[in-house]
């Protein structure tokens, strides 16, 4: 069922409690990344155009129900005004007498940002008390946050309940490219699964089953993978309890006749380091206590050329640790080859692999950066997102 948009709604002169995700990285107390606030401004500045009172919420980090200086969100109202260009308030509470005053003083077109909400050890609980207190605030809510829409936070769900409610329209374009990629996609349609939480993709993987023609899988979730085919695999990451699974996945990918690709070579080191001794070998030839902690150029080739026959890619993961230079050639590989391949739609879903394609400096060529990493794969998996069920449609 269609949510309603902001654009249904009528906010002039209207308190609009507005959810976005400005958990952005931070580097010294300064932003090191500022995509996730610029992705929220269309939302912002319609509601400032269309004479809106806007009171914005976030969470950055994970502060527990503390109030932790260094993730005040000080710097992000700064950052803000920079980038609306007009006065940003900014609240040092999250609720409370000093904000009700604060929200009386506001006029039409003003915007108030209030305090990381995650320093309120109600937010995460979903606490009543507390959705009830944000909604006396204002009018209308509105939720832009879709990087935490997998949440069922007071914020992000709870406050939905007790007002009238829209999505604004990053969270629709977020629906709407990753909701048409997975119910009409352009084939050959091609998923890439990759990083280290095994348990976190497992799901996905078995979702994406049905609907993919290539599912490629690298990072360090693969040697789960690499062990079920019988090879040994050294001290790479092993989820020790998901190799019947693994085995499972392929024998269905095999029926489904989707191609499954896993590594056939690997960069491994005798340590977890950059200092570490490297080399390449087969994947039948991981060497005893040695960690796989790449692709090798010959996997990075076969996925680079199934990526380049592809219609439509969806990328989650990083094929490596490419934080460290000597295991980065093959997320470098991947990036690459989307950014070349021109008739290939290209989704990165969030969280590493955004990181990825940023550090490499191809962000400008990908077709679609979601702005959710966790909130991305679930939308994936085919789960509801509460921050999104909880709007009026
Ligand atoms: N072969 C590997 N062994 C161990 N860690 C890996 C390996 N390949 C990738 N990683 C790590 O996986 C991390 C990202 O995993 P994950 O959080 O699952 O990805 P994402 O954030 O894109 O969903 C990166 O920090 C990377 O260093
Ligand atoms: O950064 C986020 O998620 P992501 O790393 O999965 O993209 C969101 O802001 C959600 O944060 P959370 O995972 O602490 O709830």
């Amino acid at each position: 069922m269609r949510k309603k948009s902001i654009k249904d709604l009528d906010v002039q002169g209207k308190k609009v409690f507005c959810r976005v995700d400005f958990n952005v990285p931070m580097n010294d107390g300064t932003i090191a990344d500022d995509t996730r606030i610029r992705a929220a401004l269309p939302t912002i500045r319609h509601l400032v155009d269309q004479g809106a009172i806007v009171i914005l919420a976030s969470h950055m980090g994970r502060p527990k129900g503390n109030v932790v200086e260094e993730l005040r969100l000080a710097p992000i109202a700064k950052k803000l005004e920079e980038l609306v260009g007009k006065n940003v308030r900014y609240s040092k509470e999250v609720i409370g007498e000093d904000v009700k005053k604060q929200v009386s003083e506001l006029e039409a077109g003003d915007i108030l940002l209030l305090e990381n909400v995650r320093f309120h050890p109600g937010e995460e609980k979903n606490d009543e008390e507390l959705a009830k207190a944000f909604a006396e605030l204002a009018d209308i809510y509105v939720n832009d946050a879709f990087g935490t829409a997998h949440r069922a936070h007071v914020s992000t769900e709870g406050v939905a309940k007790h007002l009238p409610s829209a999505a604004g329209f990053l969270i629709e374009k977020e629906l709407e490219v990753l909701g048409n990629a997975l119910s009409d996609p352009a084939r050959p349609f091609t998923a890439i699964i990759g990083g280290a939480k095994v348990k976190d993709k497992i799901g996905v993987i078995d979702n994406l089953l049905d609907k993919v023609d290539n599912l490629i899988i690298g990072g360090g979730l693969a040697f789960t993978f690499v062990k079920a085919q019988g090879y040994e695999i050294g001290d790479s990451l092993l989820e020790e309890d998901k190799i019947e699974l693994a085995k499972t996945f392929m024998e269905k990918a095999a029926s489904k006749g989707v191609k499954f690709l896993l590594p056939i070579d690997a960069i491994v080191a005798d340590a977890f380091s950059e200092q570490a001794n490297v080399k390449v070998v087969d994947i039948d030839s991981i060497p005893d206590g040695w960690l796989a902690l790449d692709i090798g150029p010959k996997t990075a080739e076969l996925y680079s050329n199934v990526i380049k026959d592809s219609k439509l890619v969806i990328w989650n993961g990083p094929m490596g640790v490419f934080e460290m230079e000597p295991f980065a050639q093959g997320t470098k590989a991947v990036a690459e080859a989307l950014a070349e391949a021109e008739n290939t739609y290209s989704i990165i879903g969030g969280g590493d692999s955004a990181r990825a394609v940023e550090h490499f400096s191809l962000s400008e060529k990908m077709d679609h950066i979601s702005t959710g990493g966790g909130a991305s794969l679930e939308f994936m998996e085919g789960k509801d997102l509460p921050g999104i069920a909880a709007l009026d449609e």
